[in-house]
């Protein structure tokens, strides 16, 4: 069966003057059904290098990385913003909204590369936000929502092109407890009703508990 991410014995160093940072070391892992995935570990262990290769915003020094049978590395430069866009979806800790557009304007912004009619991309995004419980907020500004709200927003931006994969980091890192229990039910509801694979690199316990999987690195090493 072919698995919809295989990583396959990537490492990946940087240089800083002489010295030489193992980010990732011969990491090896597959992904087999749409699930949750939480990557585990303490500070530096190499969780944001990894998604970065997941993305292709980075390349590893050695081995490849294969999602729904492709490799990654032989995406063209030119088509690399069609496949983030059309594959994956994005989630930070700090949301990352555009301060002076509203919740439906921040979910259309994802929609942009494709040549939709104009009802159409703010139908979509409406669709996304009440997806996510949020669509009596449509015309709010990032300032004008809670943490939970804009964590909510950013999730239905993830969202909106129905991508394969949605790669979170730390996207509960600034919520309290109570709302980031409210987000890790959607983001299980989510994996559940649209068969969308999480990838979810965080500290917190509570994630890795909801995860179908922890995957955990230290010193770049899965372990
Ligand atoms: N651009 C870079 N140049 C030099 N070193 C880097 C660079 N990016 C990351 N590193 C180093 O690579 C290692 C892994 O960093 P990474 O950001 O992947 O860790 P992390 O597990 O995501 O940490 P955190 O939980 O603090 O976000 C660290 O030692 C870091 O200092």
């Amino acid at each position: 069966m072919t698995a919809i991410l295989e990583v396959n014995a990537i490492s990946k160093h940087y240089r800083r003057g002489d010295e030489r940072i193992v980010a990732l070391a011969d990491v090896s892992f597959r992904i087999e059904q749409p699930t949750v995935t939480a990557v585990a570990g303490p500070s530096g262990s190499g969780k944001s290098t990894l998604l970065s290769m997941l993305a292709r915003f980075d390349q590893p020094d050695s081995g490849h990385i294969m999602i729904d049978g492709a490799r990654l590395d032989s995406i063209a430069e030119s088509g690399l913003d069609q496949f983030r866009n059309r594959k994956l979806g994005f989630v930070f800790q700090q949301f990352n909204l555009v301060s002076v557009l509203s919740a439906v304007e921040n979910v259309e912004l994802a929609l942009a590369p494709q040549a939709l009619p104009k009802q159409e991309r703010r139908s979509r995004a409406i669709a996304a936000l009440e997806m996510v419980g949020i669509g009596h907020r449509l015309s709010h500004k990032p300032t004008e929502l809670s943490g939970g709200q804009q964590q909510r927003v950013a999730i239905a931006r993830a969202l909106v092109n129905r991508p394969r994969f949605v790669i979170a980091d730390e996207p509960t890192g600034s919520l309290d407890s109570k709302t980031a229990h409210e987000l890790l039910d959607l983001i299980g509801r989510l994996n559940q009703q649209m068969d969308t694979t999480f990838i979810i690199a965080t500290h917190d316990v509570k994630v890795m508990q909801m995860a179908h999987r922890v995957i955990r690195l230290e010193d770049g090493r899965l372990i």
